[in-house]
């Protein structure tokens, strides 16, 4: 149960990438996790609706089936239910950095904002699945819907999701600014219509600023540094 790792006092750090369609967020998650790294860190990558093979399986059939709104939030439940119990919360409870592309907050946008579902009957679900698991951390790549269409469009072939207008992706945008509203202290936006290098460092300092991640010089004892 998902209880159960929480009951055994979960150490480590979960963090969360969200933002529509394109707007970069995946570009710059393994620089996070090689800072990370670098920091002593482990780290476990991941991404929803995926990260078991059950969730992979959920994946395909959501992102190529059509299905109305309330069976694409249960299945992107039912795969995060599992993910959580397979992979975030044993990660957790070890000590990890969980890293994960896209969480809860992607449902509140899509199924939420973009597709017009019951905010309550999401709000129900995040409550039976999570049972009080919340991102330490999100990063929201914030980007205008007509440059994440153009940057999308130059290197992939669009799936279900991603074929909707840019009149979705405008709703979805605001149900993030909504939930990083309803958040503050959680959520971290970056503005994404910068470089990629911009993009970065804005990613890392927001990484940096919680003091969670000491250098790797400052893991050393008192004797090691007078050595
Ligand atoms: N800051 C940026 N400026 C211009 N292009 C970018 C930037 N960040 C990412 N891209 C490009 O935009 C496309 C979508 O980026 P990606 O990271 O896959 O987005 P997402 O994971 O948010 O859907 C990729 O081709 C990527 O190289
Ligand atoms: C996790 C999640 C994703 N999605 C959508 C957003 C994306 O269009 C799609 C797959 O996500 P993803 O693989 O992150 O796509 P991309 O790399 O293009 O950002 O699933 C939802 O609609 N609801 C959810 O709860």
């Amino acid at each position: 149960m998902v209880a159960d790792h929480l009951a055994a006092g979960a150490a480590g750090r979960f963090i969360t990438f969200e933002g529509i369609d394109g707007a970069g967020k995946s570009s710059h998650i393994e620089a996070l996790a090689e800072w990370l790294r670098a920091r002593g860190a482990e780290v476990v990558l991941a991404r929803e609706p995926g990260g078991t093979p059950l969730a992979e399986k959920l994946r395909a059939l959501f992102l190529h089936e059509s299905m109305d709104p309330l069976t694409e939030a249960l299945l992107v439940f039912a795969a995060r239910r599992d993910h959580l119990h397979e992979v975030i919360e044993p990660a957790l409870a070890r000590g990890a950095v969980v890293l994960c592309d896209r969480f809860t907050d992607s449902t509140f946008a899509y199924q939420g904002a973009g597709r017009g579902f019951d905010l309550a009957v999401l709000a129900q679900l995040e409550t039976w699945v999570q049972q009080g698991r919340q991102p330490d951390l999100t990063l929201w790549f914030d980007l205008d819907p007509t440059e994440a269409a153009r940057r999308r469009a130059a290197v992939r072939s669009a799936d279900r999701l991603e074929r909707e207008d840019e009149a979705f992706f405008a709703r979805v945008r605001d149900g993030y600014a909504q939930r990083a509203q309803a958040a503050p202290a959680r959520f971290v936006r970056i503005d994404s219509a910068q470089t990629r290098e911009a993009v970065r460092a804005d990613a890392i300092r927001a990484l940096a600023s919680r003091d969670w991640f000491p250098a790797a010089d400052s893991n050393r004892n008192d004797d090691d540094r007078r050595a």
